[in-house]
């Protein structure tokens, strides 16, 4: 028996859409991505399984929960039951500023990306929960999400920020070892995906500077007309600045996570620490 009522499409994600559903025992309101799993190769269908074990590790409140998954083999579907955000992603709220003529204040950029960098630290340096029942003890592992972006962060019921979309991520079992393939969004590549294509936390980090560049500057750090210059503006890490009504303390943040050198950019760890920089309180909530 079906246990949730279907709803409207609320968006796309990773290999699928994402539609708003009701579960049927208790009214609760979720979110289910639907994946048609015939249109998938082989490569696609075990990124689809590295994703789910990666949402099996993950519990944090800026991460978007994962409440399962059911796979409908007469209609060749997947489905995985996530959290609602009921506030819709970050990209909404950028493209909502520009149409208006207005700007993110220094605050709400700031409570942003405190948000988004304790839910990165918790995939970078976490422990895996194992919530799936996965028979390994608790052990540290790095997540790296490699698609980080605006379209990616949604707003919770709870007005949380919650890192979405782990369809593009990889679990490192080796800290040092690197993800062999890049697939995320040209915008946000990292200047060594573009010469090497080795993706690390560090390419994270990248790409968290461009998000937060563009929460202040509503437009990201690098564009162009075509990917060719796109990449050789990345390369040069030039950026213009950021409006002048935010402060220096921001800016030179987003400088340091937009290093051309990926060993020049800060870890979460020591973003967190120039957050805090007099508290050593848990950075978890
Ligand atoms: C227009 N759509 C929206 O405002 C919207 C709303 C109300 N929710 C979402 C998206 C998600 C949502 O509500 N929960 C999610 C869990 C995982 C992923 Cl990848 C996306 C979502 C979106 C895109």
């Amino acid at each position: 028996m079906e246990q949730y009522e279907p709803l409207e499409i609320i968006g796309t994600g990773s290999f699928g859409l994402i539609r708003k559903v009701r579960r049927k025992t208790d009214g609760k309101i979720l979110a289910r991505k639907e994946i048609d799993y015939r249109r998938m190769n082989e490569k696609e269908r075990n990124q689809l399984s590295a994703e789910f074990s990666i949402l099996c590790e993950l519990d944090h409140p800026n991460i978007v929960r994962y409440y399962g998954r059911h796979v409908d083999k007469i209609n060749c579907m997947i489905y995985i039951i996530m959290e609602y955000c009921e506030g819709g992603d970050l990209s909404s709220i950028i493209k909502k500023c520009k149409k208006e003529g207005t700007f993110l204040s220094e605050n709400t950029i700031w409570h942003f990306f405190t948000q988004i960098l304790r839910a990165l630290h918790e995939c970078h340096y976490g422990y895996g929960k194992n919530k799936c029942g996965s028979n390994h003890s608790q052990q540290h592992i790095t997540i790296l999400h490699r698609d980080i972006k605006p379209d990616n962060v949604f707003l919770g019921s709870d007005n949380k920020l919650k890192l979405g979309d782990f369809g593009l991520s990889r679990k490192l079992n080796l800290d040092r070892e690197f993800a062999q393939t890049y697939v995320g969004t040209p915008y946000y590549m990292s200047p060594e995906l573009i010469t090497e294509s080795h993706y690390d936390v560090k390419s994270d980090i990248w790409s968290l500077g461009c998000l937060l560049y563009e929460l202040c500057a509503l437009q990201p750090p690098f564009q162009a007309k075509s990917q060719p210059v796109l990449a050789i503006k990345i390369s040069a890490g030039t950026i213009s600045p950021i409006p002048s009504r935010y402060s220096d303390e921001l800016y030179n943040i987003i400088k340091a996570m937009l290093m051309v050198d990926p060993n020049q950019r800060p870890t979460t760890m020591e973003l967190i620490k120039m957050l805090n920089p007099n508290k050593d309180t848990a950075y978890r909530e």
